[in-house]
């Protein structure tokens, strides 16, 4: 692809960009926000800095005081119940005998309350013991009570006040070690996922495709000495590898404005799994095709898939034959051989494609941007019809509320080579697109059983 017009491509998309008549990218995010919530095991929490108290923590905390003010309250309503409450206030506290005053309850309720809140809202603890004591203590005191003493056969309140006790206080136990430590571990195996995923090269820093990395001639003489102890090349880069970088940046402005344009895109066709495939007629490349699918699954899940492991899209879906990665540029560009299977029931012969692809993982979104380049290891052969990719790419946008589902976009901005009759190949392409973004999800809910139900909610249990 000549720079020169890959930079009239971006000039001319520029300038629709700078007419002002396309909104920012933000908006785009905004409105893929989904306010759709699914069970909190699949909250991944994005590494960014933590909540001291979790939500599940501060909703046992209060649930700690609902259960000291209930208890209070029933204790009040019973002294004002069988005479006047100060009578029986004095009676129960200062002339307090064990076998016919409630007071011992409520302290023990308060004993709960101080015990619980200590235990889980001022040191955060993370074990079961506190709520174990204080429900055993209420658990044998309430026992004791209700066999030694007179109150059952006081009023109702002798069977409400224990039994409500000792219910509330085996809901405190259920509630931390089923809820909020499970939920607590579950968040913190997410958090550290995601941090790991975050952390983590942007490509493998090993030759992960069945072939090795391809190295410019230059550096083979004395290749130990260019790498580093992860095999990171530390010198500067070469002419060649300055252009493949910046074809990869350029790649990735078009796809930039590309996603800006999100208004004049064309609604082609949407699929019965609710997936559309949009068009958008450009300047420079003409009609381009732009697959927009609601994934309901964590975004990280659809970037390891589709751009983490190029190489290994081969294995989950049809579309791509093979898949090389023959020279890894930077931490962000590397270059890629992709053969595409033949299209629209080999309306379109199968083709090959030199790419060069620049990976970018934001705030809010991951992006994989190419476009057709040239490699000396993989020229040309009569073997295939060599395609032509103009700027397009695979993006995975997060929802801003809520992390565990995600939605995917594809923009295939192609020139298939040949003489094929272009209204055919605008028939098969969006087709294409939703099988592709199909065997996506089969591949995400293979490797991650717990998001199978999510992934196809039409499915049956696993059997
Ligand atoms: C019917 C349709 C889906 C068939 C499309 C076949 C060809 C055009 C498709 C199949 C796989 C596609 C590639 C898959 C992944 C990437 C990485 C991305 O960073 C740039 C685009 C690029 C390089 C795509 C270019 C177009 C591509 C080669």
């Amino acid at each position: 692809m000549h720079n020169g017009t890959l930079r009239r491509n971006i000039t001319s998309v520029k300038e629709m960009q700078d007419e002002g008549s396309l909104p920012g990218i933000a908006s785009l995010n905004a409105s893929y926000s989904t306010s759709l919530t699914l069970p909190s095991p699949y909250l991944l929490l994005p590494p960014v800095a933590r909540k001291a108290v979790s939500d599940v923590r501060r909703t046992f905390c209060l649930f700690v005081t609902f259960d000291l003010l209930f208890i209070t309250l029933l204790w009040i309503i019973e002294l004002n119940v069988t005479g006047p409450i100060l009578d029986n206030l004095a009676d129960q506290v200062i002339r307090y005998k064990f076998k016919t005053s409630f007071f011992d309850i409520v302290l023990l309720a308060v004993f709960r309350f101080l015990c619980l809140q200590i235990g889980y809202a001022a040191f955060l603890l993370k074990h079961w013991w506190v709520v174990a004591i204080s429900t055993l203590v209420t658990s044998v005191f309430l026992v004791v009570k209700v066999i030694v003493s007179e109150l059952l056969s006081k009023n109702a309140f002798g069977y409400v006040l224990p039994i409500t006790s000792f219910v509330v206080a085996w809901l405190e136990t259920w509630f931390l070690d089923f809820k909020v430590l499970t939920q607590e571990a579950e968040n913190d195996r997410a958090y550290l996922a995601a941090a790991n995923a975050d952390r983590a090269p942007m490509l493998y820093p090993r030759p992960v495709s069945d072939g090795q990395f391809y190295s410019p001639p230059e550096s083979v003489a004395d290749s130990d000495e260019y790498l580093d102890e992860e095999g990171l090349r530390s010198r500067p880069a070469t002419f060649k590898e300055k252009e493949y970088i910046k074809q990869g940046q350029e790649a990735m402005s078009v796809l930039d404005s590309i996603l800006a344009q999100e208004e004049n895109w064309k609604l082609e066709k949407t699929s019965d799994t609710g997936d559309s495939v949009y068009s958008l007629e450009t300047i420079s490349y003409g009609k381009i095709f732009i697959l927009k699918a609601f994934m309901q699954c964590p975004a990280e899940c659809v970037y390891q898939e589709t751009i983490m492991q190029p190489e290994k899209v081969v294995e989950w879906t049809k579309t791509v034959t093979s898949c090389q990665i023959l020279q890894r540029v930077d931490d962000n560009t590397l270059v890629t051989h992709d053969v595409a299977a033949s299209v629209g029931g080999g309306i379109v012969a199968s083709r090959d494609y030199v790419n060069v692809r620049r990976i970018e993982r934001r705030q809010n979104s991951y992006l994989s941007a190419g476009v057709s380049t040239n490699h000396d290891a993989r020229p040309p052969s009569d073997r295939y019809v060599r395609g032509e990719n103009h700027p397009g790419g695979f993006v995975v946008l997060k929802s801003s509320n809520n992390p565990a589902v995600c939605t995917f976009i594809w923009i295939l901005n192609t020139d298939f080579k040949g003489h094929l009759p272009r209204y055919l190949i605008h028939q098969a392409l969006p087709s294409g697109m939703f099988e592709f973004v199909g065997q996506l999800r089969e591949r995400i809910a293979e490797r991650n059983p717990c998001l199978r139900q999510q992934l196809h909610p039409t499915a049956g249990p696993l059997l």
